[in-house]
């Protein structure tokens, strides 16, 4: 097993499950999530986790779906944007196609509005997503082998970027 084609790293809402489908279709193969994975697994969403176990025990179980996903998957694999707050899982990722989608807190709100179900951004959502940032960028950086930004640019560009960032495209 040689792990996945591309993994996909990058805060809440830059796109990394929209950017990650387009991006599979493209190489034609498969996509997998591993905030899905944690959602089949337990039977509810991660808002409920968080809420009925709380966030630690919700990273525990991030932590072992990342590990079952890496060995098992060939495709694109997604990350939730906080997997790699756990310093096993950047050792895990390091080696592989790792690649950081990015962008700005204005888009964010775009995106991800203010009244979405994201339990880490629930209250002064700007503020958070500012601080979640500047905690969480130097580790983005360090599991990722490219950075490509996703403002002003479709899924489908973003996609294109990945694999040209990566040099994954054929002559
Ligand atoms: N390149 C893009 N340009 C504009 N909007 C985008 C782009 N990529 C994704 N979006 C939109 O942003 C929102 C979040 O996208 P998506 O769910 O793919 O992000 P994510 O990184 O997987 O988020 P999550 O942290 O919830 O898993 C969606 O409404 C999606 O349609
Ligand atoms: O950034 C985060 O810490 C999170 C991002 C989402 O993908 C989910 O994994 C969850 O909402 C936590
Ligand atoms: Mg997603």
């Amino acid at each position: 097993m040689t792990g996945p084609a591309v993994v996909l790293v990058g805060p809440m809402g830059v796109g990394k499950t929209t950017t990650g489908m387009a991006l599979a279709e493209r190489l034609g193969t498969t996509f997998r999530d591993t905030d899905a994975d944690i959602v089949a697994g337990a039977g509810k969403p991660i808002s409920e986790i968080f809420i009925d176990e709380g966030e630690p025990h919700f990273r525990e179980l991030e932590r072992q779906a990342v590990r079952a996903a890496v060995s098992e998957h060939a495709g694109v694999l997604a990350l939730g944007g906080g997997a790699i707050l756990d310093a096993s899982t950047r050792e895990l990722l390091s080696g592989l196609p790792v690649v950081f989608l990015e962008m700005g807190v204005a888009e964010a709100v775009k995106r991800v509005g203010l009244d979405a179900p994201r339990p880490l951004l629930a209250v002064n959502p700007r503020q958070r997503w500012r601080e979640l940032m500047a905690e969480r960028r130097p580790l983005y950086m360090e599991v990722s082998r490219a950075v490509v930004s996703t403002e002003g640019r479709t899924p489908e560009d973003v996609a294109e970027a990945v694999l040209d960032a990566l040099e994954l495209r054929k002559a």
